[in-house]
């Protein structure tokens, strides 16, 4: 199941906006369609909502649901999809992405943050024993996945300059059709996109619900980093650039005030109208630089990178892996910058309603 919100409201608005759609037979539910919702998944989000009842049978034509794990909608066509289900969904993608891409042999591996990453690392640790493997995390959560599972961890600062990793597998909150994401949901962001960068290769692993076409299509916003002293100044700027209502991620304590991120710094949750994708460009969809209310992926994470304060945007597009190693073939012995990995991945594995593992690779 899949939850759209009409473009371009305010975030508290929602409960006027939600409408669902099932990703089954693709069609919106009539007003007693209910679903089953649970807390757990976007929490950060919740503290703009704190009128949000607890998880409960609702109608969803009243319901913010796009913010929260969607656990079942009663659609006669659709399978009922439990927390457990998703869980399955994503053990099963992150298997078969660990059994396509992980070799025993590296020396290196990427290991990112969020809910689906635990089942990449129990895969590995079912593959691997080889205790000559250092895994480098990209935050806090991480490294006590990796810690937890007996391997051993090495700072992303303390890599020898030489050392590229040889792979490195991360979740994401959405994935569109040319396999830019978005990432941020959890508030990792920063260290994602250096490790990303840093690995020959990027493999994505996620369920169903992160399939779209376009970027911001169920995922309501672009995480952004922030400096906690130019939290104004960008929000001002997000507004001009077409964002109608970004908001200062809090804690679910609102006296706790805003979220953290690893670096000390804070996030920015700010919508914009569903992405276009470069080829969306070539068809003359739209001029994608935000003049004429249309951002192209790419274009967009340049435009919020930009702006003073921002340390990092939850974008990860541009160049894959590939296309990187290919840049550092030419350039060889040519006085050119370093060209460092992609921040795409170059596969993509999605676990599946009925059990199954979609995977989607760079160039298909
Ligand atoms: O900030 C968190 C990271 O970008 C996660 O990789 C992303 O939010 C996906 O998380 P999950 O695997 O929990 O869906």
């Amino acid at each position: 199941m899949g939850i759209a919100v009409l473009p371009r409201r305010p975030l508290n608005n929602l409960y006027q906006q939600v409408r669902s759609i099932c990703h089954h037979c693709s069609r919106a539910h009539s007003k007693t369609s209910q679903l089953v919702t649970t807390r757990r998944d976007f929490g950060p989000l919740l503290s703009r909502n704190p009128s949000i009842p607890k998880p409960a049978l609702r109608s969803t034509n009243c319901f913010p649901a796009r913010h929260f794990s969607t656990t079942s909608i009663l659609c006669k066509s659709s399978k009922v999809m439990t927390d457990a289900d998703i869980e399955s969904a994503k053990r099963a993608a992150a298997a078969k992405a660990v059994s396509d891409w992980f070799d025993p042999e590296a020396t290196h591996v990427g290991i990112g943050s969020g809910s689906t990453i635990k089942y990449v690392v129990e895969a590995i640790q079912k593959q691997s024993n080889n205790p000559r493997i250092r895994f480098v995390p990209t935050g806090w959560q991480s490294r006590q996945v990796i810690i937890q599972a007996g391997l051993t961890p090495i700072a992303f600062d303390s890599l020898p300059e030489s050392v590229m990793l040889d792979i490195a597998f991360d979740g994401a909150d959405e994935v569109d059709e040319e396999l830019n994401c978005i990432k941020g949901g959890g508030a990792c962001l920063f260290q994602e996109k250096l490790v990303a960068e840093r690995a020959r290769k990027f493999i994505c692993v996620a369920d169903y619900r992160k399939n779209q076409s376009r970027l911001l299509t169920n995922w309501p916003t672009i995480p952004i980093e922030v400096a906690p002293i130019a939290v104004p100044t960008v929000l001002r700027s997000l507004r001009t650039l077409g964002s109608t209502n970004p908001q200062l991620r809090t804690t679910t304590l609102e006296k706790s005030g805003p979220l953290k991120t690893d670096q000390d710094f804070f996030i920015i949750d700010a919508p914009f109208k569903p992405l276009l994708t470069a080829r969306d460009l070539v068809e003359g969809k739209g001029k994608g630089d935000g003049s004429d209310g249309t951002w192209e992926v790419d274009r967009l994470c340049q435009a919020i990178k930009r702006l003073t304060g921002v340390l990092e945007v939850g974008i990860f597009s541009g160049l894959n892996g590939i296309d990187a190693e290919g840049l550092r073939e030419k350039a060889a012995g040519k006085s050119v910058p370093v060209i460092t990995g992609g921040q795409k991945p170059v596969a993509v594995y999605f676990g599946m309603q009925d059990g199954s593992v979609q995977q989607r690779q760079a160039g298909e």
